[in-house]
C-alpha cells in the first residue's frame, strides 16, 4: 500500500455530514451544551425557543433553539470519554466553538449533597482516550473564564435554595465499577472535589483543537460520607440538572458564546 492511500482522519468528515452524530456544517450553533445522557437534550430544551431536533444517531441526540437571543446546540456525548472525544470533534467539524458540559457526578468531599452544583477547575486525567491524543502531563483544564462565569451565575441561581456550589478538581475516570474504596479513599485524599467521566476528553481535545470548553454538573451521590447512594436521590439530582443547564445557558449568554 502506498503512503498516501493511509486516511488522514484529521480531514475525515470536514465540510460533510458527520459519521456518528450525523450533524451537517450550518445546523449548529457556536456554542454546544453536553449532558452524557440523550435523555437529558429535552431538558436543555425546555429552556429554549424554536427547537429543532437536528439528529439521533447512535448516543447522540441533537437539538437546537433560542435563549435570550443566543442559538443554542444541545448534544448528548454518551458515556465516558470515547465517545465524548467523537461528539466534540465532530461538532468542531460543523462549527461549534464552544462547549459546556452539563453532567452528573459523585462527591468526593464531606458536605457535597445530592443537587449541589460542582464547576470543574480542571480534571484528574483517569483515562484512557486522552492518553492517545497528549503526553501524560498535558493538563485537562478548563477556559477559565468559563468555568469563572459557571461559578459566578451558579451561585446567583442556588442563592437562597438548599442547594451549594463548590469549585474544585474532578477526577474524570473511565471505569464506573472499578473504582475500589482505595481509589476513592485516594481522591478524597488529594482533595479532589467530584468523579465523572467525560471532562478529560473534553477538556485535552477542546485545547488541542482550539475551542474552549467547561463544566458544571449536578451531585448524583457521595462517594465519601455514604448517606447517599445511586437510589432514592434523583429528584435532588434532576434540579441540579436543570440549574446547572441555566447556568450554562446564561454563561454562553454573558460570554457572547
Ligand atoms: O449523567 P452523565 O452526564 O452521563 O455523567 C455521569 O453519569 C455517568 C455515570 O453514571 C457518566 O457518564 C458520568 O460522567
Ligand atoms: O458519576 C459518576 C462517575 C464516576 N463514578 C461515580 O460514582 N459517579
Amino acid at each position: 500500500m502506498s503512503e498516501s492511500a493511509v486516511v488522514d482522519k484529521d480531514a475525515v468528515g470536514v465540510g460533510e455530514r458527520q459519521y456518528h452524530i450525523a450533524v451537517a456544517p450550518g445546523e449548529v450553533s457556536s456554542v454546544a451544551l453536553l449532558p452524557g445522557d440523550p435523555f437529558r437534550v429535552p431538558l436543555v430544551a425546555e429552556f429554549l425557543t424554536d427547537v429543532k431536533t437536528v439528529a439521533h444517531n447512535r448516543e447522540h441526540m441533537t437539538m437546537t433553539g433560542w435563549y435570550k437571543g443566543r442559538h443554542i446546540t444541545a448534544t448528548s456525548t454518551g458515556m465516558g470519554c470515547p465517545s465524548t472525544a467523537i461528539a466534540v470533534e465532530e461538532l468542531i467539524r460543523v462549527g461549534v466553538t464552544s462547549f459546556i458540559r452539563v453532567g452528573s457526578s459523585a462527591g468526593l468531599q464531606p458536605g457535597v449533597k445530592p443537587g449541589d452544583l460542582l464547576v470543574s477547575e480542571g480534571a484528574l486525567r483517569n483515562d484512557g482516550t486522552t492518553a492517545a491524543y497528549a503526553h501524560h502531563g498535558f493538563p485537562a483544564v478548563p477556559d477559565l473564564q468559563i468555568a469563572l462565569t459557571l461559578a459566578e451565575i451558579a451561585r446567583e441561581l442556588t442563592s437562597g435554595t438548599d442547594a451549594a456550589v463548590h469549585s474544585g478538581i474532578n477526577a474524570s475516570d473511565d471505569a464506573f465499577y472499578a473504582e475500589t474504596p482505595e481509589w476513592i479513599a485516594e481522591l478524597n485524599r488529594l482533595g479532589v472535589l467530584n468523579v465523572e467521566m467525560e471532562s478529560a476528553a473534553l477538556y485535552v481535545v477542546a485545547r488541542l483543537r482550539g475551542v474552549r470548553a467547561g463544566m458544571i454538573c449536578s451531585t448524583s451521590s457521595n462517594l465519601i460520607d455514604g448517606t447517599s447512594l445511586y437510589s432514592g436521590v434523583k429528584e435532588a439530582l434532576k434540579e441540579g440538572w436543570m440549574r446547572s443547564i441555566e447556568a450554562a445557558l446564561e454563561t454562553a449568554v454573558r460570554l457572547e458564546l
